[in-house]
């Protein structure tokens, strides 16, 4: 098939071809059941479920294509996007790809601070971060700055130990990296989580466009939530209800015959589900299950 002469009547949707935010990008794209198959070596894939062409290309190139308008959303890290200086919606903070982007000098050498750095040579891959960063230091302009800023493509904490660097300007996420490096960080530059983005001029209906976002956003509420259901007397709900309060209010339907017990369900923090289960036994809730919720629009 020629997939290029298929692209046309299609939305173009930038995701990272490899790298820290494939996988996640990928499990995005299946619970938003934004269905294709990718052959091997091929770097577009049609959805079969709806009218969208992947495109799978570098983290790094990503804004380059949303900001020109060449596709219409994308994939991407937020350091990325702030690296390439294109005009974007951040549309969706997808909550992965978390890490730091820091200044990082030899362990127990002669810089503490990133002011001892000014007029030395900096290396990283995010040159224009770190111009602005130190350009805004120095209290000048990135052309009449003195820092230097050299760019490589990887392996930047390998540039201290080289004598190419005085400091590096680079990712941290556990910092394990940093420290097999012998590097400590002194400083931050920006914090980053992956992003969707959205053209300020999108070619495709726009419709679609926020069916997607639709898809999306519900993907990562039900990845945020979970949902739980417990059993309470009459008299014990307003003390419950201060637990579980809900995204608007709990569903509640009365259960047996003598008119005192009701069943409510309630959507709740996944990230709290241990603590309030916890004060819902304490206030007298009884059969309290909680069930994963696989998709939901809110
Ligand atoms: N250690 C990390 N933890 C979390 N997110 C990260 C980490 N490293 C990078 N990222 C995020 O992933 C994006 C892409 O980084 P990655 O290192 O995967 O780049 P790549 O060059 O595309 O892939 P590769 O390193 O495989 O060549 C970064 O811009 C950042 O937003
Ligand atoms: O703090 P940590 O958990 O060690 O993560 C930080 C490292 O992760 C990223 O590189 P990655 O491992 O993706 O490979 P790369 O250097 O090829 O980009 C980043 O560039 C750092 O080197």
């Amino acid at each position: 098939m020629d997939l290029v002469n298929h692209l046309n009547d299609r939305l173009l949707f930038a995701i990272p071809k490899k790298g820290r935010l494939y996988e996640k990008a990928v499990s995005i794209l299946n619970g938003s059941d934004i269905k294709f198959h990718r052959s091997q070596r091929l770097d577009i894939a049609l959805s079969t479920s709806l009218p969208v062409a992947l495109i799978f290309l570098p983290a790094a190139d990503i804004p380059t294509f949303v900001g020109e308008g060449k596709c219409d959303l994308g994939i991407t890290g937020v350091d990325q996007v702030r690296e390439s200086q294109v005009d974007v919606n951040l549309a969706i903070d997808l909550k992965f790809g978390n890490c730091k982007l820091q200044v990082q000098v030899p362990q127990n050498g002669k810089y503490t601070s990133p002011e001892q750095l000014i007029g030395k040579t900096i290396v990283s891959s995010f040159t224009n971060l770190t111009k602005e960063y130190f350009a805004k230091l120095e209290n000048t302009t990135i052309e009449n700055m003195k820092t230097k800023v050299k760019y490589v493509s990887g392996s930047v904490e390998a540039s201290c130990a080289l004598g190419v660097a005085d400091a590096i300007v680079d990712l941290v996420e556990s910092g394990e990296t940093m420290r097999a490096a012998g590097l400590t960080d002194i400083a931050t530059v920006l914090e980053t989580s992956a992003t969707l983005i959205e053209s300020k001029n999108p070619k495709s209906d726009t419709q679609l466009i926020e069916t997607i976002k639709s898809r999306i956003e519900g993907v990562m509420t039900a990845q945020e939530y979970v949902y739980c259901t417990y059993n309470a007397k009459e008299s014990q709900l307003e003390e419950l209800f201060k637990i579980t309060p809900g995204r608007k209010a709990p569903t509640i339907s009365k259960i047996g015959s003598d008119g005192q017990w009701n069943s409510v369900s309630v959507m709740i923090e996944r990230k709290r589900k241990g603590v309030i289960l916890d004060e819902l036994k304490l206030k007298g809730a009884t059969d309290i299950m909680v069930f994963e919720i696989q998709n939901c629009r809110i």
